[in-house]
């Protein structure tokens, strides 16, 4: 079988109802009708073409992307799509432009921290796109470090505005995408100074190109930083550089929701705590959690497809092996496929999560902010390198293949890699989230139980006390035999007691340190590692949650559970060294969570190519020629090639001043 029968005859196999897994992987009927019709609406408009995306120059892929966000906004006003819908269109239109950072950033930033009177003078401005604006924090020798910011806004009472100064060149911001060249207004994140005091840092709407002629007002230096990793990729955004030579701005121009600041340069501190400030990036990391989901899934229907369509080596009919078919291929490959539905499921619970704290700080209650601030931190680092390794993992499955640009893996990479460090490194929040970890079991003592993602280090510090003396031979006792390891309280109890117990380990290393700074410092590398048990906890344990909800569709809860279990008894097999250090498994029961996942892999193996058919994916987004849905991948591969620039003729440019010389040379060398 060849070519385009591969992938049907695969989808003949099916023991689930494809259709009711597209729903539950959108979320809803309603999510999946909306993202069906957007996905269409993009793939069937040649404006949105994005094939020759890696061919073009810097310039030439700049003003493609203005196009295609401006006819982007465009068709949005049209066709009177809702917000929700105007998501997806973007979302489908795969290209990172500054309509991102405005939509993402801009209005959150003025939504989450501006006062009732400054939403309502910014917010219409910004929904009709009258103003584009940017998020301007990161600094040239300042990101991680928002304390560490050196940008000045120094309140003059006599005028009743605010001196916006960049004081050294490390204090010129940095980074900030869609600033370099677009944004005609920026959220600013400056120390406040008022009455030669300092304040802190805090967010100010900018002004920085004129809505004229968008020449850079008096005092604004602006440009773009250069080029970034790939080609194509992450070009197509302005990530720029901006230097303040004291700019004014009104007073009012302060967002003022946390701290007030008076006409006199009083400074009055609202009921809402000062973290808010850095509200935008919890709901930012939320989205990127989401965003985690869909590239990974991208990356992994590639792959799958492919590795169906891709035979190596013999049997003995003469027809060589599907590449899919090999277990090693299975061991890489299942468990991204596993974590692709695994992050999908926790990125909803932490949109749920956030829709929450953000009611609940609307009424005052701000309980559970900590609790946010390190969930979106935690999961935005593990799902982010998670993802990019598993980007990385797809293009090595796809063979010599996958390097090629017409993969589509290579661009997908280089895009996705910066989530990494972009909303903040991924090391620098799991140590927040360390410190949470650390601070929650510090107050065990006093009697305060945990709640929420922490309550397991109350009750597993119980099982820890009561079970003390049969550690030795791990404190799960139900697992006998491999399909033991499906029961969801055992696997529950494995993971909670993994990262409980590295928990307490840590913060009793950290005891022994007379300043808790120093002892956190020198144990950071540990405390990183209880910070990602933590963290893969949550995820299993929101995936097992997804499997006690009521799942319409034939054999759909089967294929879930199948995943879910892929997803936690991998990462069992690949952090051994936590559960059995921590005497959670003993090797027995490990060698019986192996066994179980082969077993797995079989199951799945007959599923692969209709659980990654529900991704629902339009052959424009995935952009992937091993991808395809209709597997045809040689002779379009083929085809591809010859549209390569170095194809249009049949002799290269320089065949003349290079090459024909250096042929004729070597003959004349050769008849001396
Ligand atoms: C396939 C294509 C995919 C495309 C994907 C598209 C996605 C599009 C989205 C975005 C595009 C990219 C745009 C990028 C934008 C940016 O990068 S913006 C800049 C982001 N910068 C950062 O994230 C900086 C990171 N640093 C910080 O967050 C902080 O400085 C810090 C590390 C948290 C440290 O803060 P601080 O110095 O103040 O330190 P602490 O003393 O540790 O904390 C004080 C207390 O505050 C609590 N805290 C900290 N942060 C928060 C928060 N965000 N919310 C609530 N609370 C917070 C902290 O826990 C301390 O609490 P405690 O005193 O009770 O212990
Ligand atoms: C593509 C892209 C888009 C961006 N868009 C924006 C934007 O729109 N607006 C904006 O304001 N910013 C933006 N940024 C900036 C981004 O937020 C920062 O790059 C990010 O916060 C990391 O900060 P940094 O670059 O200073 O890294 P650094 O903090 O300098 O990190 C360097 C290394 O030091 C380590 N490190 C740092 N601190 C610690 C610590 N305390 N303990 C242990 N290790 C540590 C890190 O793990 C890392 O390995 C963007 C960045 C990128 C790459």
């Amino acid at each position: 079988m060849e070519g385009v029968d591969i992938l049907p005859h695969e989808r003949s196999k099916t023991q689930f109802d494809v259709d009711a897994m597209k729903i539950v992987w959108a979320g809803s009927r309603h999510a999946f009708e909306v993202s069906d019709r957007m996905a269409r609406l993009v793939a069937s408009d040649p404006a949105f073409q994005k094939d020759n995306r890696s061919r073009l120059g810097r310039k030439e892929l700049f003003k493609n992307t203005l196009r295609k966000a401006t006819y982007a906004w465009k068709r949005i006003l049209e066709l009177r799509l809702t917000e929700e819908e105007a998501g997806r269109l973007r979302f489908f239109v795969d290209e990172p432009a500054f309509t991102d950072l405005h939509w993402g950033m801009f209005v959150p930033a003025i939504k989450g921290q501006g006062t009732e009177e400054q939403q309502q003078k910014w917010l219409p401005l910004a929904y009709k796109m009258q103003i584009i604006g940017c998020y301007a924090q990161t600094e040239l020798g300042h990101g991680s470090n928002v304390q560490g910011l050196e940008t000045t806004a120094t309140f003059d009472p006599d005028k009743d505005e605010f001196v916006i100064h960049s004081p050294t060149l490390t204090s010129s911001k940095w980074w900030p995408g869609g600033l370099g060249k677009v944004s005609t207004h920026a959220v600013v994140y400056a120390r406040l100074i008022t009455n030669g005091e300092e304040h802190g840092v805090h967010g100010f709407i900018v002004q920085l190109r004129s809505l004229d002629d968008h020449m850079p007002l008096p005092g604004i230096t602006i440009g773009d930083i250069g080029m970034k990793f790939g080609n194509g990729a992450y070009n197509t955004m302005d990530n720029g550089v901006l230097t303040f030579d004291h700019v004014r701005i009104p007073r009012n121009q302060m967002l003022m929701r946390v701290l007030q600041v008076t006409s006199e340069g009083k400074c009055v501190q609202s009921n809402v705590p000062r973290q808010l400030i850095y509200g935008t990036m919890v709901f930012v990391r939320q989205t990127i959690v989401a965003d985690a989901s869909s590239a990974l899934s991208r990356a992994v229907c590639i792959a799958t497809r492919y590795s169906a369509v891709r035979r190596q080596f013999g049997s003995q009919d003469g027809v060589e092996t599907q590449v899919i078919d090999y277990k090693t291929q299975q061991n890489r490959l299942f468990p991204l496929l596993a974590s692709a539905y695994a992050f999908r499921f926790v990125g909803e619970w932490l949109k749920w999560l956030y829709t929450d704290v953000t009611q609940r700080l609307q009424a005052n209650d701000f309980s559970t902010l900590p609790e946010a601030h390190a969930c979106t931190a935690g999961l935005k680092s593990l799902t982010t390198t998670a993802t990019a390794d598993a980007i990385e993992e797809c293009r090595k499955l796809c063979g010599g293949h996958g390097y090629l640009c017409a993969s589509g893996l290579p661009e997908l990479f280089a895009v996705y890699v910066p989530a990494c460090t972009y909303e903040g490194d991924n090391v620098v929040l799991l140590l927040q989230v360390a410190r949470f970890l650390m601070k929650t079991v510090s107050q065990l003592g006093s009697g305060k139980k945990p709640i929420g993602t922490t309550a397991y280090l109350g009750r597993v510090q119980d099982l820890m006390q009561c079970r003390c003396e049969v550690q030795t031979v791990g404190i799960i006792y139900s697992i006998n035999a491999a399909e033991d390891w499906l029961k969801p309280s055992v696997m529950l109890e494995a993971f909670e007691a993994r990262s409980a117990r590295m928990c307490v380990a840590r913060a009793q290393n950290l005891g022994k340190f007379a300043n808790p700074e120093d002892g956190f410092a020198e144990l950071s590398a540990d405390l990183v590692e209880a910070a990602v048990a933590h963290c893969q906890l949550i995820v299993v344990s929101k995936f097992l949650d997804k499997l006690q909800q009521d799942i319409p569709g034939n054999g759909v809860k089967q294929q879930l559970q199948n995943l879910c279990y892929i997803y936690a008894l991998n990462l069992l097999h690949k952090h051994l060294g936590d559960f059995l250090s921590t005497g959670c498994i003993t090797p027995k029961q490990a060698s019986l969570a192996n066994d179980q996942l082969r077993s797995l892999y079989s199951q799945v193996r007959p599923n692969a190519i209709a659980l990654v058919d529900a991704f629902n994916y339009t052959d424009h987004y995935l952009g992937s020629v091993l991808g395809r849905y209709d597997g045809n991948v040689y002779p379009k591969l083929y085809e591809e090639a010859w549209k390569d620039p170095l194809n249009d003729s049949v002799l290269p440019d320089g065949y003349n001043e290079y090459i024909r010389p250096l042929l004729k040379q070597q003959l004349h060398n050769s008849r001396l």
